[in-house]
């Protein structure tokens, strides 16, 4: 399949017009030179092809950002399960998880399909687990057979380290909260997305920028001066390099040798010389002491200058493409220094790996060497100062170890791409006229190739690493976060699931429980009415009978006193029966609320003592003072006609005794007109007034005999009477039943509060469900589409090819 017949990212096509120094070459008069022509163009095709890739992959990241910033997905970072054993421990296992590391191997443009190295890619069959700040792994308990992995990433690590004192990145990143990995997973997007703008321009940049960098001393400043074959930077054995040093083809300053020091590389325009220092270029190793020490404060020198050899020979006079050789400070210069240096990277396109023949790779080489491997897997390497050594051999073999380990890439083409040599001895002072030692020839024409016709070697396949590496994070963030949002989802559709029974069954009891609430009060409280009611009013009865007992009969003489006790007795003892009702009232209420928690299935009690909800003050009291005043005898009611004629009655009775006949009053007129017409009137009259005297006193006697008695009756009809014909029964059957009721109320109040608490806590609940529901559901699309969109990104990615052409041109 041609790649014509290819659909293209729907992005814009931009062609980058051909460099200043291709624009003035003549392709058809220098076969060199056509050969170089043709292979820009390819260079052009493909550059295009990667321009469209980046802005595309850039896309993407920003439209993840935004995402992330709006929805409530919060990005985990991926891990998955892995037993740990000895041999998925360490570099092994990270190198297993990520393959896109380890290997890089460029396809073939023939067979999209079969040229893509899907294993290369994390698959929708790869299985993630919960990763740090998932709240599944939040608390798990460590075990020890099987452990969620982190995936090491490329471009999105995260890297926690601090110096190299926290070994264990892992530890560290599982320590952190959800949210916070997300902020820092953004933050490393957000680095990419201006990386991949820093990559736009390097690619859509016409010139070739190569980078010369090492160690303190190893010999950068002689390297570019023996390249250029002019002394064009001071060399010394001292520090002599503190700041960048640019150097260019003349023909970029319209052929006029310069050299701009310039304090803001951002604002710098070779037009405004406001932008720029003009320097002397016999003065430069005296302005460079100056910056070194700290009378100068510039970033960046810009050398124009003219390279005198043949457009065949030179690297920077090359009639195709526009170089700049940097020449920077060294590694283990400083801290500030080095930073810069590595931030440097981003706009180059080739790095020139310095490294002294005497000291090896030092742990700043390395480390740089580490950094840069994100996007260039091929360095060029110099090993200097080749000539102090004296078993080259050894030195070679160690040092080609070295690079085996920092680069593969490199190592595989070390060939071409490692060159032990004395870049001292090739200076044109030494030369002096004579011919170049044949290593360092060697060293020119493949960096001449690497960076010429290599091109899309050294420039393109920077940009492709990365991407590739960056869309390999993306996959992996996708996927893992796909297949956690799907797990997610299932966890909280079958808690829905669960949860809802549980609701209908709270719905359905509150119903039942209140309307048992409802009938149990009005049971009780009618029972309670009634019962109160029938209490009180044959309360006298007992009374009446008991009170006799209770007050003591002091004589004649204390008869009113008497009749107060009685009625203070009384109406002590209808309060106390009063307040058995109400005792009892209580009872059976506390009984009944009991009983209504225990229906409502609450584990807790009432909050409150049913009891202590009936009416205060006591209102017997009230009852109490009331009775006492009713129950007050007056001089009459002891002295009553009626109750004297009965208690006359009773006393004839006595006397009446005699004869055996017992006579009512009515009677006793009768036999008084019979013994009258008996007896005679005279005889009546003789006789009348001794009977009646008799009678009289044995009426007060009797009366007097039968006071304590006819009082404690008295005070019972009273009772009765106010019992019956008033309205305390009722009063008191109102009030105990009101505070029942009252207490039913409240309670029911209460558990319907209850009732009302938990479903509404079942409301919140499934509420929150249905949205993280929607919320993964949404997730489980959102990742689908970006893994599908990395996925086709980093198919065209790998279509790009940056080696066959060349190899075709060649042959
Ligand atoms: N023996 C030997 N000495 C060399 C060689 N190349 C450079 N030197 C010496 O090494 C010292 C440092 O050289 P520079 O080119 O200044 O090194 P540099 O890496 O640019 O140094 P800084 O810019 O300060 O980091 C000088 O004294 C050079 O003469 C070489 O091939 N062999």
């Amino acid at each position: 399949m041609d790649d014509s017949d290819r659909p293209q990212p729907a992005v814009q096509h931009i062609l980058p017009s051909l460099s200043y120094a291709a624009a003035a070459a003549v392709p058809q008069e220098n076969p060199f030179n056509h050969n170089l022509f043709l292979q820009q163009q390819i260079f052009a095709d493909k550059s295009n092809r990667l321009l469209n890739l980046i802005q595309s992959t850039k896309g993407l990241l920003e439209e993840i950002r935004e995402t992330n910033a709006s929805k409530p997905w919060q990005t985990y970072y991926p891990s998955v399960q892995m037993p740990v054993t000895a041999a998925t421990s360490g570099s092994a296992m990270s190198a297993s998880l990520n393959p896109l590391r380890r290997s890089t191997s460029f396809q073939s443009d023939e067979d999209l399909s079969a040229s893509l190295p899907l294993q290369q890619r994390p698959q929708r069959s790869h299985t993630f687990t919960s990763a740090p700040g998932s709240p599944q792994n939040s608390h798990a308990p460590a075990d020890a057979s099987s452990v969620g992995r982190l995936i090491e990433l490329n471009v999105l690590k995260l890297d926690l380290k601090v110096g190299n004192y926290a070994k264990d990145n892992d530890a560290l990143l599982r320590g952190l909260e959800r949210n916070t990995i997300a902020h820092l997973l953004d933050g490393r997007i957000q680095q990419s997305a201006k990386h991949l703008d820093s990559l736009y321009q390097r690619v859509s940049d016409k010139s070739s920028k190569v980078l010369i960098t090492g160690d303190l001393n190893a010999g950068k400043s002689t390297l570019v001066n023996a390249l250029m074959q002019r002394t064009i930077l001071p060399v010394d054995q001292q520090p002599c390099t503190s700041l960048f040093c640019e150097v260019l083809d003349a023909q970029e300053n319209e052929g006029q040798e310069a050299v701009h020091a310039i304090k803001d590389p951002l604002t710098y325009n070779r037009q405004d010389t406001n932008t720029f220092t003009v320097v002397d270029m016999r003065h430069l190793e005296k302005f460079m002491n100056d910056v070194i020490d700290g009378y100068e404060d510039y970033a960046q020198l810009k050398v124009y200058c003219t390279d005198r050899r043949l457009v065949n020979d030179s690297l920077l006079h090359n009639g195709v493409v526009d170089i700049a050789l940097i020449d920077s400070p060294g590694l283990n210069r400083d801290s500030v220094k080095t930073t810069a240096l590595f931030a440097r990277q981003q706009e180059i396109d080739v790095v020139v790996f310095v490294v002294s023949a005497e000291n090896h790779f030092t742990l700043s080489g390395k480390e740089f060497l580490w950094n840069a491997a994100n996007e260039k897997t091929h360095i060029f390497i110099v090993v200097n100062r080749f000539d102090s050594i004296r078993d080259k051999e050894r030195c070679k073999r160690v040092i080609l170890d070295q690079i085996k380990q920092l680069s593969a890439k490199t190592y595989e083409d070390a060939d071409e791409l490692v060159h032990f040599v004395a870049a001292g001895s090739c200076l044109p002072e030494i030369i002096q006229g004579g011919d170049l030692p044949a290593d360092f020839l060697r060293l020119e024409e493949c960096l001449r190739s690497f960076v010429l016709e290599k091109r899309c070697k050294s420039k393109l396949a920077p940009a492709k690493v990365y991407l590739e590496n960056i869309l390999s994070d993306v996959s992996i963030l996708s996927e893992s976060n796909r297949q956690m949002a799907a797990d997610e989802l299932a966890k909280v559709r079958l808690e829905l699931e669960r949860g809802e029974p549980e609701y209908q069954e709270t719905l359905v009891r509150r119903e039942m429980v209140l309307e048992k609430v409802d009938r149990l009060s009005e049971e009780t409280c009618t029972l309670i009415d009634s019962m109160t009611r029938e209490k009180l009013t044959n309360a006298v009865d007992d009374i009446e009978n008991t009170v006799s007992a209770l007050v003591p009969w002091n004589g004649l003489l204390h008869v009113w006193q008497y009749s107060n006790d009685l009625r203070y007795v009384m109406a002590d003892l209808f309060v106390d029966r009063v307040k058995s009702c109400e005792t009892e009232a209580k009872e059976r209420t506390k009984g009944a609320v009991n009983d209504i928690h225990a229906m409502a299935d609450d584990a807790s009690p009432a909050s409150q003592d049913a009891t202590t909800l009936f009416s205060k003050p006591d209102p017997s009291r009230i009852t109490t003072g009331k009775l006492k005043d009713e129950l007050a005898l007056s001089f009459t009611d002891v002295f009553e006609v009626q109750d004297k004629l009965g208690v006359a009655s009773v006393s004839l009775g006595a006397v009446t005794m005699f004869s055996s006949k017992a006579l009512g009053y009515k009677s006793l007129i009768h036999s008084v007109f019979d013994i009258t017409n008996t007896v005679g009137v005279s005889n009546v009259r003789k006789w009348a007034v001794p009977i009646v005297t008799a009678a009289g006193l044995g009426i007060l006697v009797y009366i007097a005999a039968d006071m304590k008695h006819a009082l404690a009756r008295k005070t019972a009809r009273k009772l009765r009477g106010h019992i019956r014909e008033g309205t305390v029964v009722h009063d008191e059957a109102m009030r105990i039943t009101r505070d029942v009721r009252r207490v039913f109320k409240s309670n029911a109040w209460e558990i319907q509060n209850r009732f009302q608490r938990e479903i509404e806590a079942h409301e919140r609940r499934r509420a929150e469900q249905e949205k993280a529901a929607k919320d993964g559901e949404q997730a489980v699309v959102y990742f689908g589409k970006v893994f599908d969109k990395a996925d086709e990104l980093a198919r065209w990615v790998a279509a790009v090819e940056v080696e066959v052409e060349e190899r075709k041109v060649k042959a």
